[in-house]
C-alpha cells in the first residue's frame, strides 16, 4: 500500500527543533527566509550576497541542488524544485572529507586540528593552495569518485572565497566555515566595499 506521505511536498520545517548542529549552521546562511528548506533561488541569492557574479552564483546553485536535494528528501519523490531540507543535511555528508563533521553533522575538534598538523607545513596556522591540494589527495578513499569530486568542490570554493591577500587560508577562516559564520563575515565585507 502506498504511503500517503510518500510524495508529499510538505518537507520538514525547523520548528521546535533541537539546537542546530554545526553542519546545519553551515547551510543556514543559504536559507534566506529561515524556513528550514533551501531552494536554488535562495542559494543563488546567498552567493550574490557574498559578492559572487551572476554566472558563478547560478552555476553553484544548480550544482549544489542537483547534487544534494534528493539526499535530504528521505524517501520522498525527487522534486523538480530541488529543495534541500536543512534538518536532513547530515545525509548529504560524503566520503573523502576531512572528518571534521561527524555523521550527525557535529564538529570534531581533533579532526579539525589534524588538518593543520598534517598539512600546514609552511605555517602552522594556515594553508597554501598546494597544501589544500595535498589535503584533498590524502583524504581520498580508494575509488570514492563522488567523494573526491565533492571534497574538491568544498575545498576549492573555500579557498576561492576565504583566501587572504597573501593567497593563504588561515586556520580561523577554515574554522569559521564549519559553523557557517564565514559566510556572514564575507557578506559583511562585501557590503562594506
Ligand atoms: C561557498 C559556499 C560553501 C563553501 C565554501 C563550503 C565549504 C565546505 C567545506 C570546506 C566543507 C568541509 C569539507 C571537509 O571537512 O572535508 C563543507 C562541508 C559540507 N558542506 Fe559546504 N560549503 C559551501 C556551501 C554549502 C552549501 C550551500 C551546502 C548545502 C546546502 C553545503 C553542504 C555541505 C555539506 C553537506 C558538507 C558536509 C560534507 C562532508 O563533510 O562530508 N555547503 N563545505
Ligand atoms: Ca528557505
Amino acid at each position: 500500500m502506498a504511503s500517503s506521505t510518500s510524495c508529499s511536498q510538505a518537507d520538514g520545517i525547523i520548528a521546535n527543533k533541537h539546537e542546530l548542529t554545526p553542519l546545519e549552521k553551515h547551510v543556514m546562511f543559504f536559507d534566506i527566509n529561515n524556513d528550514g528548506i533551501i531552494y536554488p533561488s535562495e542559494t543563488y541569492q546567498a552567493f550574490r550576497k557574498m559578492g559572487r557574479g551572476i554566472f558563478r552564483s547560478m552555476f553553484a546553485a544548480v550544482l549544489i541542488h542537483f547534487n544534494l536535494s534528493h539526499k535530504t528528501r528521505l524517501g520522498k519523490c525527487p522534486s523538480l524544485f530541488f529543495p534541500i531540507v536543512v534538518e536532513n543535511i547530515k545525509y548529504a555528508i560524503h566520503g573523502s572529507d576531512s572528518g571534521a563533521y561527524d555523521s550527525e553533522g557535529r564538529f570534531v575538534q581533533e579532526k579539525f586540528e589534524e588538518i593543520f598538523k598534517k598539512h600546514a607545513k609552511q605555517n602552522a596556522d594556515s594553508l597554501t593552495y598546494n597544501e589544500v591540494k595535498e589535503l584533498l589527495k590524502t583524504n581520498r578513499k580508494p575509488k570514492d569518485y563522488y567523494g573526491w569530486a565533492n571534497a574538491f568542490v568544498d575545498w576549492n570554493s573555500l579557498y576561492d572565497l576565504g583566501k587572504n591577500k597573501n593567497e593563504i587560508l588561515t586556520k580561523e577562516t577554515v574554522k569559521a566555515v564549519y559553523d557557517g559564520s564565514l559566510f556572514e563575515q564575507i557578506e559583511k565585507e562585501h557590503a562594506s566595499k
